[in-house]
């Protein structure tokens, strides 16, 4: 018999427009596998699309592939019109519609939230329907490095949750730790490079390029947050430590992390425009970080950003490493994650790949998605 897994998917930029056209194209290996992903709506951050009658209804793959073009046109999901089976909800409207549909499936065929958005907007949803039986999956980081009290409600039914993509992208991180903890192995330490923008970032400067032309670059291949300078500022990196430190059991918030920000407060957010920081703002930075790079590079070193999670610390920022090293030979958008305990104690557990992109995100997503399928009925 086939099992239907139904879902909302809140956010269709780069991973979600992605995850969609994974969906779309693993229909008849998911077929073979008995499962069957049935997508009920869609939502950008200004509104909803809902499948009329979310119970015996889909929005329809052509609708899917539609919802793709629409948005990587740069238009608002409103915009989609003349489909008689699906309904638009202003953003106003969105979180009831959605909770609306998650008190009526969510005890009944089960529903997930797929949380593909970069927003903080997404928590009231979701910690509402985690009380509605609802499972959920997330790429977006800030709900779980939101308050301590919305990240123990979000985790209160562990079984329901996924969030691999929250930490290295694709890579096998979340699920990795999980077992080492769940078998008693007590994690020492963990020490990585966890940003592939702040990875290719370094790597290509070291190779002689401007930091103002590679930050474009890596916004371009789909590494970085919609703000670069989410990336930049350490913070990104910031909240993934704080999503390990937090599954090791610290019960801390990002205030706790120590972070090193690659550019100066008056290039803040709330100072500078996107636009303006990348058009002209991080000019200025060109010359100091080439500084950086090439004073190490006379020491036979390298410029990683590290993430470093022990007993004592938890903190992310530049160290200069030896170019033959784990983290000094890392290239491109890879990420590399040493994981210490009793039983990897000399030698680490060694987890690295791409850890950044829209196509291996999605992908992970999805993976997630697939691996809460006996949640369904
Ligand atoms: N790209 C990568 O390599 C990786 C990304 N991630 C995470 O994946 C998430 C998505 O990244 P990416 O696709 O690159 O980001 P984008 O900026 O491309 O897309 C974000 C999407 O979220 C939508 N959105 C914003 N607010 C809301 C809201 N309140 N409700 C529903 N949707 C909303 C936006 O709407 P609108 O279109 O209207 O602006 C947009 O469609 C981020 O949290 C990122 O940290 C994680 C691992 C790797
Ligand atoms: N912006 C992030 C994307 C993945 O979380 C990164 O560069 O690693």
């Amino acid at each position: 018999m086939k099992k239907n897994i139904s879902l909302i998917l809140m956010g269709v930029g780069g991973v979600g427009r992605q995850l969609l056209q994974h969906i779309v194209s693993c229909r008849s290996l998911h077929a073979k596998q008995g499962i069957h992903l049935r997508v009920v709506g869609v939502s950008d951050s200004k509104s909803l699309v809902v499948a009329s009658d979310a119970f015996t209804m889909e929005l329809g793959d052509t609708f899917l592939m539609e919802v793709c073009r629409v948005k990587s046109d740069g238009a608002s999901l409103s915009t989609i019109s003349g489909y008689d089976e699906s309904k638009v909800f202003t953003n106003s409207e969105s979180t009831k519609k959605i909770i609306d549909v998650a008190a009526f499936l969510g005890k009944s065929t089960g529903l997930a939230l797929v949380d593909c958005s970069a927003s903080s907007e997404t928590i009231p949803v979701l910690t509402q329907a985690v009380d509605l039986d609802c499972c959920i999956v997330m790429a977006n980081k800030k709900p779980l490095t939101s308050t301590m009290e919305d990240y123990d409600k979000l985790i209160s039914y562990p079984r329901r949750i996924r969030h691999e993509s929250t930490v290295g992208a694709g890579l096998p991180v979340i699920a990795s730790l999980n077992r080492i903890l769940s078998s008693g192995d007590p994690v020492h330490r963990i020490i990585g490079s966890l940003s592939g923008t702040l990875g290719y970032v370094m790597s290509e400067v070291e190779d002689g390029k401007p930091l103002s032309q590679v930050v474009q670059s890596a916004k371009n291949l789909g590494y970085t947050e919609p703000d670069p300078r989410d990336d930049l500022s350490g913070m990104d990196v910031a909240r993934k430590a704080l999503i390990l430190a937090r599954l090791l059991g610290r019960r801390i918030n990002l205030d706790d992390i120590k972070i090193e920000s690659l550019y100066p407060e008056e290039m803040a957010p709330s100072v500078m425009s996107i636009e303006d920081f990348l058009g002209t703002g991080i000019l200025s930075l060109d010359k100091d970080i080439q500084e950086r790079v090439s004073k190490a590079s006379l020491n036979g070193n390298v410029l990683r950003y590290v993430c470093v999670i022990d007993a004592s610390r938890c903190q992310v920022g530049i160290q200069e490493l030896p170019k033959d090293s784990p983290l000094g030979r890392l290239r491109g958008s890879d990420n590399v994650l040493e994981i210490y305990t009793r039983c990897y104690n000399d030698q680490p557990l060694v987890i690295q790949g791409a850890g950044a992109g829209n196509d291996t995100t999605a992908a992970g997503v999805l993976a997630d998605i697939i691996d809460i399928q006996d949640l369904f009925p």
